[in-house]
């Protein structure tokens, strides 16, 4: 069947679909997680002035050799500095993060000199420059150090404070709607009727749209009926949300609606189906400014659907650069049998190797419906479409599943 659409290219198009949302301007307090949609320059130069690494005595390296006898002529402490210049002969106490006072050129330890009421005696020969650290050596004012596109993690929060930064411009969130369908649908807690089963997806698609720092508005579950589909799909469009996620109902039985319900709706559907195992049934296109993604209901298809599909919208929507799922190299733990024309995305246990290689082993049961595996697995092994037999230690790519994923 030829109708099948490429992985690559079922995410370009998605890609495609969508683009940053305007900037907003952001409390550093508020940012971890947010990308940055402007440059960062730093506001001032730190050091600001050449300032001590150490506890001490600030020094002239002539004055400061093996033996020779100081006067202590002061003190300059972290946010207190001298004030004077050093003379031949005198030296100042001086702590970590201090300025360090003018004609002294080099520290010696504390460690190092002995004290003698208002002098010390030098243990060990000050080197010009030793324990100081320059003006600047970290950055300088007007020189750009964060770079749009970037997701700022804990380091970038103190790097922007450091640089005089109390806010930050980022793109606004993105805003997700998702929707689950199906008459045998329940919440956890609810009281479940016989044919019904206990409604998972959405907590996971909720879970990848915080993670990729959007907003997720639940929607609940809609029953297999086209007018209270369309009902809440309408409600997503008339909150003019940035994705419309749909969980089931998107396969080829009677009581699949999805795909009607959207084009009802006026969604003009991109691709319906793609050549990946678990996540076939998956479609995806547009109404307005709202990217629809049609997740197939098999909690796993669903998952791996979000985290190769939805997650690079929403990487794209929040401004950054690194929006691809990123592939890992490992090697295989376990033969593999040749795949078909579906790229495969294996349930795998990760361990790594003696040579530091991730050992990947998929492990041997692969239902699409099966969260407990899915749980515990480290990563998904990609196998790509057609892949020829492979053994154990052969090379191959993986997406590892770390927290929050
Ligand atoms: N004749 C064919 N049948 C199927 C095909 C096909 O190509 N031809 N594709 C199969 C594949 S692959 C998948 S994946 C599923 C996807 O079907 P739907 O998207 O229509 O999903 P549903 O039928 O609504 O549900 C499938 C399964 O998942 C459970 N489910 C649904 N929503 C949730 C939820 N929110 N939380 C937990 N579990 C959910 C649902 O009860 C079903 O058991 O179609 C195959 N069929
Ligand atoms: O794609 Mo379905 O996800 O194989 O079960």
């Amino acid at each position: 069947m030829s109708d099948l659409l490429p992985v690559t290219e079922a995410r370009a198009r998605i890609l495609a679909a969508v683009a940053p949302k305007p900037a907003e301007t952001v409390a550093l307090g508020e940012a971890l997680g947010r990308t940055l949609a402007a440059p960062i320059a730093a506001l001032r130069t730190q050091p600001p002035w050449d300032c001590s690494a150490m506890d001490g005595y600030a020094a002239r390296a002539d004055d400061a050799t093996l033996g020779a006898r100081l006067t202590v002529v002061g003190e300059a402490a972290a946010g207190r500095s001298f004030g004077g210049a050093l003379k031949p002969g005198q030296t100042v106490r001086i702590f970590t993060g201090a300025p360090v006072p003018a004609g002294a050129d080099g520290v010696l330890l504390q460690e190092d000199a002995s004290r003698d009421g208002d002098a010390i005696v030098v243990g060990e020969a000050v080197q010009r420059g030793r324990h100081i650290r320059k003006t600047g050596i970290d950055f300088t004012a007007g020189e750009t150090l964060l770079h749009p596109g970037r997701r700022l993690g804990a380091r970038d929060l103190a790097l922007a404070a450091a640089l005089g930064h109390p806010t930050v411009q980022a793109a606004a969130r993105p805003r997700v709607a998702i929707l689950a369908t199906g008459d045998e649908l329940v919440l956890p807690g609810e009281p479940v009727g016989p044919d019904q089963i206990v409604a998972s997806n959405a907590f996971a698609i909720a879970a990848v749209v915080a993670g990729e720092g959007g907003i997720a508005l639940d929607l609940g579950v809609a029953p297999d009926d086209r007018a209270a589909i369309g009902a809440a799909v309408g409600r997503a469009f008339a909150d003019e949300v940035d994705i419309l996620v749909t969980l089931g109902g998107a396969s080829v039985g009677d009581h699949d609606l999805v795909r009607p319900v959207l084009e009802e709706a006026g969604v003009a559907l991109d691709f319906w189906k793609i050549a990946m195992r678990p996540g076939k049934p998956m479609m995806a296109g547009r109404r307005g400014g709202t990217l629809v993604l049609g997740l197939p209901g098999n909690p796993v298809s669903a998952i791996v659907c979000s985290l190769l599909f939805l997650t690079p919208a929403l990487r794209r929507l929040s401004g950054r650069t690194d929006v691809e799922p990123a592939l890992v190299v490992g090697r295989l733990g376990r033969d593999m049998p040749e795949n078909d024309r579906r790229e495969d995305y294996l349930r795998a246990a990760i361990e790594i190797g003696p040579d530091g290689v991730a050992v990947v082993t998929a492990f041997p049961r692969q239902d699409s419906s099966m969260l407990r595996p899915l749980a515990e697995a480290e990563g998904l092994l990609m196998r790509p479409p057609h892949a020829p037999a492979g053994k154990a230690g052969d090379p191959c790519r993986f997406l590892p599943l770390p927290h929050p994923y």
